[in-house]
């Protein structure tokens, strides 16, 4: 994977680099797609994604993280079409996207409700509250839009008296799907 450079931080993210690379497999990107991000916050998924898609919108509610998602672009070489906007999803959602993330939870419902009606191709949603994640989860069911739901928590090595101990990282929830989901294990959604 290219190296992402982050000189600006948040609060909230960066997503974590191996969990950035399930999600990247996850969403598939190609140069034809147009991708729809909720919460770029600190633009580490946005630099990813402008790589590998045609076309990148990614959105975010906080005005101060839109300029660290903007600087953090401006770090970064990029070619790609990236548009991003202050705007809190569903509001300033495109009608077009193929792929979309959900980085940030806040009103995911009608957010979800907006992919559905424009006919979404991939979904992913990361979360890492365990209530929101069961919540989420439903969502997608109820909207017939999950594939998918994956679990995991990295941990990374470190010497400690000559050998090799872990620190562990948060685990993550991600949701993975889209409007024509069929269950990974063939059953119900
Ligand atoms: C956990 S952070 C995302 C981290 C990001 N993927 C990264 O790598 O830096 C969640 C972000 O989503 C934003 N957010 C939450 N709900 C949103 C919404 N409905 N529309 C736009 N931004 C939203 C928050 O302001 C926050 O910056």
């Amino acid at each position: 994977m290219a190296n992402v450079s982050l000189p600006h931080d948040a609060k909230a993210g960066p997503t974590k680099p191996e969990v950035r690379a399930v999600l990247l497999s996850k969403l598939d990107l190609g140069p034809t797609d147009h991708f729809a991000e909720v919460g770029s916050c600190t633009g580490a998924v946005t630099i990813e994604a402008a790589r590998r898609a045609g076309r990148v919108t990614a959105l975010e509610r906080n005005a101060e993280r839109v300029e660290t998602t903007r600087k953090n672009l401006a770090a970064n070489d990029l070619t790609g079409d990236v548009e991003l906007r202050r705007a809190e999803a569903p509001e300033g959602l495109p009608d077009d996207a193929d792929a979309l993330f959900l980085g940030g939870s806040r009103n995911y419902e009608a957010v979800l409700d907006h992919a559905v009606e424009t006919a979404v191709d991939r979904i992913v949603m990361n979360v890492s509250r365990l209530e929101v994640a069961g919540a989420a989860t439903e969502a997608f069911r109820e909207r017939g839009l999950l594939e998918a739901v994956v679990q995991f928590q990295v941990s990374h090595g470190y010497e400690l008296a000559g050998a090799t101990s872990f620190d562990s990282d948060n685990p993550v929830y991600m949701l993975v799907g889209g409007t024509d989901a069929v269950a990974a294990d063939g059953g119900r959604r």
